[in-house]
């Protein structure tokens, strides 16, 4: 890694903070309050890019995709100077005119009109999964493995069309991804033994033949029989639905879990009106943003504020997390709060890159929160939870949890 010049552009604070140290993945929150505090852009000095932590400057870099470009990547590597790990998205690591088509037929695809056919066998899947949790009545469990990771890997690998071997690759093909959005630190050491393996198995996912008919990956394919895509281009977009579709929502997940099991006013209100769970997985993701970061880079000399301009060729991180919890934009931030109106957060990004899955997201959690709300009385903490480290998620590791049966 060579030495990031010193000295601050003028006019710009600078931090030496590592965001993607273990104790600021820990507990980010400081770090993020600190750079909201210290302007508009902050210089860090230790990766050499400035950073955004405030709701405005973020979400002004989100929907200036002109000026700040995903074509050099989304993470700290720039693709201009360095070989990526894999070829790059054909969605999240493009810029227009390359993003537009692969868009807009995944757009067509998980999109929230093409879910409608879904959503009652989610919420059966939804319903079955819950039944099986509370077999023996009240209960205590791992919330992670046991709701968090289980009723995605239920239901959305069946929706892609994957075959049922190898899916418990998913995970960790998504976590070592997410982790090379940051530095090359111990966390992007730790995957690298199995990258090659879990990259193959995904790659080799993403071809027609392994997809079953009429799911999302097919379509993708049936796409490009109509010229909408290439056929080159089809197994990269099925890879996109494999690679961002399953540790985001289960993480997701976590955080509302988390978000109702510390929050039993909530939950209380939840069962009383289901219709609420939809909001409450939108507050959650302002709350935790289960992605807390995206890279961008400047096309060009992007001014910031008066007199203080990204150069050219410089990339910025973009805190989402620290946006969504800005006192500038947000009231009383730091509260979860099914009261509010969440609606404006970029837990999901902004902009031309928005997440196309958040449809996905929504459905997976509305089914299995409205499967808890009918079912649990009760949803409370039974032990101390622990943190999974990752580059770019928030995310826990283990949610001990005590269900009291309705
Ligand atoms: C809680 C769940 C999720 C969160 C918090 C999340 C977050 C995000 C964010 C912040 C972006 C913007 C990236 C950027 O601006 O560079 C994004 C883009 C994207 N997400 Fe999601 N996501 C979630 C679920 C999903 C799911 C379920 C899928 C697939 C079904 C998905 C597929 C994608 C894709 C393909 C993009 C790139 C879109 C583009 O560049 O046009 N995401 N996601
Ligand atoms: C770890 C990968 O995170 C993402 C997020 C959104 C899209 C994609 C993609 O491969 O298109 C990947």
């Amino acid at each position: 890694m060579t030495s990031a010049p010193a000295t601050a552009p003028p006019g710009v604070p600078t931090d030496d903070a590592d965001p993607f140290a273990p104790d600021v993945l820990e507990d980010p929150l400081p770090l993020h309050a600190r750079l909201r505090d210290a302007g508009p852009v902050v210089y860090l000095s230790r990766y050499d890019v400035y950073a955004f932590a405030r709701y405005e400057q973020v979400n002004a870099a989100l929907t200036n995709w002109q000026g700040f470009e995903s074509g050099a990547g989304v993470g700290l590597s720039n693709f201009r100077h360095e070989k990526p790990w894999r070829p790059p998205s054909l969605l999240l690591e493009a810029d227009p005119p390359r993003h537009d088509a692969p868009r807009r037929v995944l757009s067509g695809i998980v999109g929230a009109r093409a879910l409608r056919t879904l959503r009652e066998r989610w919420a059966a899947a939804a319903e079955d999964l819950v039944d099986q949790v509370l077999a023996g009545g009240s209960t205590e469990l791992d919330a992670v493995p046991a709701l968090a990771q289980a009723f995605p890997l239920r239901v959305f690998p069946d929706a892609v069309g994957l075959p049922p071997e190898g899916r418990e690759n998913l995970l960790p093909y998504g976590d070592h991804a997410f982790n090379a959005f940051g530095p090359s630190n111990d966390l992007v050491a730790k995957g690298a033994p199995r990258v090659a393996e879990l990259s193959a198995w995904v790659n080799a996912r993403c071809a027609r033949e392994e997809l079953a008919p009429d799911r999302f990956g097919a379509r993708i394919w049936g796409a490009a029989d109509r010229g909408e895509i290439t056929y080159e281009q089809a197994p990269l977009v099925v890879r996109s639905l494999l690679t961002a579709g399953v540790d985001t929502t289960v993480h997701g997940l976590g955080a509302v879990l988390y978000a109702f099991a510390t929050h039993p006013e909530h939950w209380a209100r939840l069962r009383s009106d289901p219709r609420l769970a939809r909001v409450a997985f939108d507050e959650a993701v302002r709350w935790e943003s289960p992605v807390q970061t995206f890279f961008r880079t400047a096309t060009t000399d992007v001014a910031i504020t008066d007199g203080v301009e990204v150069p050219a060729g410089r990339k910025i991180l973009m805190f989402l997390a620290a946006a969504n919890r800005d006192p500038r934009r947000w009231t009383d931030p730091d509260a979860f709060d099914l009261s509010r109106d969440p609606s404006g957060h970029v837990g999901f990004g902004m902009g031309i890159h928005q997440c196309v899955g958040q449809h996905v997201a929504r459905l997976e959690a509305e089914a299995l929160l409205t499967a808890l709300a009918r079912r649990v009385a009760t949803i409370e903490l039974a032990g101390p939870t622990r943190r999974h480290h990752n580059n770019t998620l928030r995310a826990w590791e283990s949610l001990p949890m005590r269900l009291r049966e309705a």
